[in-house]
């Protein structure tokens, strides 16, 4: 549990919030003021700013995510971009969640904007503030303080081990902490966060050690879900370019399944009066001369001049930056290997050089149809063993018709075949029952022997087609394949996972043939 410091630090907070200036805080609300709305703003921002140093609650961070963002503040790491893919998917998650609710209970989701699932990406230049917003689930009070800094996950401690030795940032997902990569490129961050259950709160962090949660009483009421200002350091100034952030965008979240949004600027060409200032004087001068001539001497001058010119303007608009396609509906003869690898990277949260070591993209028919994309990882996970009898350590994401429902499902594949990544996506399942309900449909029984046997099958055939193996008859067939690509991939398996199917082979006695056959190293 946290440790509250003080529940009334007017004297600290200063030093600790310092908040933006009311301008700067206005700077950043996303839909942008009207002039008018700006002053009642302001006003009502300038109390409640007293309000938030009076009543801000202060916590500090939980030991080891404290080390955490020791390090990560303090890197060297030079992918800083990674933090933008981190955020994506966590908007991502909350959006999945809710989405899930809002098939037993349609209320969930509100009206209007509320119910549009998706992901905005905001700049502002100026006070140099990137904001992601998502309508996902959003977090209470007690979420932002469980979540973001007093309960370390299990991934945490590992994740400051692995640090010291290989420096490499680029994992931070795997280990369940991305959240913490936004202190990459920023010194101060707000999370401004609404779930339908709670009111409204910020959060806020210099990861100086603390951090302060406050009702939200000045922003812009979000309806639902969350977002994360991020006040950028000096030298992240690259974060606050449209281009930079389309790039990003497409490198790193090809595969998030809801639009992704950035208010970006355009120049358009616009029709204005041919000189204005002129007109605009005249049209002042005979209105207040209330004289019945004024109107016929406008329609004199408009004939005697051009009557507009074209100049460039920028506006700005919501730019959908990526294609929402589901790569499993697709035909596997039309998906290219760097697409899978991609894929298999944005699931597993992998985000280093290597390919998945094989993969099986099938679609079953008959009484239960569904589609499933399987990949055996490069390497095993840091924690495959140790959680091995842990209930929802499944990796397989499943989805009803599109939908995604639970990467906690263990009753997809026995324990022994945790190590593969990948989903499972059925029109059979029912969509508006209880996940509780779901875990007990009959078709999972069937969805889980077909998986099983796709991949021991997708297993075999990394011992087939591998020239050091070569020492059996089926050789011939794949002779022609890219033998050097496929050299030592069995060893490199049977070394990652040799364990797992030994396991297997002990588990699974309806299988025990097919195991041992995928075990003759
Ligand atoms: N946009 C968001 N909406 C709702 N909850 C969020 C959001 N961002 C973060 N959270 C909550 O904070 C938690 C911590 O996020 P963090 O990124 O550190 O870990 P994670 O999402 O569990 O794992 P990963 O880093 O692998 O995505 C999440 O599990 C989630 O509960």
């Amino acid at each position: 549990q946290g440790q509250k410091l003080h529940a009334k630090a007017e004297d600290d907070s200063d030093s600790l919030l310092d908040p933006p200036k009311v301008e700067e805080k206005l700077g950043a609300v996303p839909n942008g003021l009207s002039t008018d709305s700006d002053v009642v703003k302001r006003e009502s921002e300038s109390i409640s700013r007293k309000t938030l140093r009076n009543t801000a609650e202060k916590f500090e961070f939980q030991a080891e995510v404290s080390r955490l963002m020791d390090i990560i503040i303090n890197s060297l790491y030079s992918n800083k971009d990674i933090f933008l893919r981190e955020l994506i998917s966590n908007a991502s998650d909350a959006l999945d969640k809710i989405r899930f609710l809002s098939l037993t209970d349609k209320e969930v989701l509100g009206e209007g904007d509320n119910a549009k699932l998706d992901i905005q990406i905001k700049l502002d230049k100026e006070k140099k503030i990137l904001s992601i917003r998502d309508r996902g689930i959003g977090m209470t009070k007690e979420d932002l303080i469980k979540n973001l800094g007093t309960i370390a996950k299990s991934g945490t401690s590992a994740f400051v081990e692995k640090m010291q030795t290989s420096g490499d940032l680029n994992l931070i997902g795997q280990f369940g902490v991305g959240f913490y990569s936004v202190y990459l490129v920023a010194d101060y961050v707000e999370v401004i966060s609404k779930h339908n259950e709670d009111k409204q709160y910020v959060w806020e962090s210099k990861a100086d050690g603390a951090f302060a949660i406050s009702e939200d009483t000045w922003n812009e009421p979000l309806g639902r879900g969350t977002e994360i200002r991020l006040h950028l350091r000096e030298e992240a100034g690259e974060y606050l370019e449209e281009s930079k952030l389309k790039d990003l965008v497409k490198k790193y979240s090809e595969f998030i399944n809801f639009p992704i949004y950035l208010w970006a600027s355009k120049e358009v060409d616009v029709e204005v009066p041919a000189d204005e200032d002129e007109s605009s004087d005249e049209a002042a001068e005979s209105s207040s001369s209330d004289d019945g001539e004024s109107e016929k001497s406008e329609d004199e001058d408009a004939e005697d001049k051009p009557k507009t010119k074209t100049i460039k303007e920028t506006t700005y608009e919501w730019e959908l930056l990526n294609d929402v396609k589901a790569i499993w509906l697709r035909n596997p003869k039309e998906v290219t290997e760097e697409e899978y690898t991609k894929f298999y990277h944005s699931l597993a949260k992998d985000f280093g050089d290597e390919k998945p070591l094989a993969w099986s993209h099938f679609t079953a028919e008959g009484d239960v149809e569904f589609k499933a994309v399987l990949f055996v990882p490069p390497k095993a996970p840091h924690d495959l063993y140790e959680s091995y009898y842990n209930a929802n350590k499944a990796n397989l994401r499943l989805y009803v018709r599109r939908v995604f429902i639970s990467d906690e499902f263990d009753e997809l594949l026995p324990k022994y075949l945790n190590f593969l990544m990948g989903l499972v996506d059925s029109d059979t399942l029912p969509l508006n029952v209880s996940r509780e309900m779901l875990q007990q449909h009959s078709s999972l029984k069937t969805i889980k022997k077909k998986l099983i046997r796709k991949a021991l099958d997708m297993i075999r055939k990394i011992a087939d087609e591998d020239p050091d193996e070569a020492n059996d008859k089926d050789k011939k067939d794949v002779e022609n394949s890219s033998d050097d690509e496929k050299k030592g991939q069995y060893a490199k398996f049977w070394n990652e996972f040799g364990k797992s199917i030994k396991l297997g082979i002990i588990e699974d006695s309806v299988n025990r043939n097919r195991l041992a056959k995928a075990s003759q190293i």
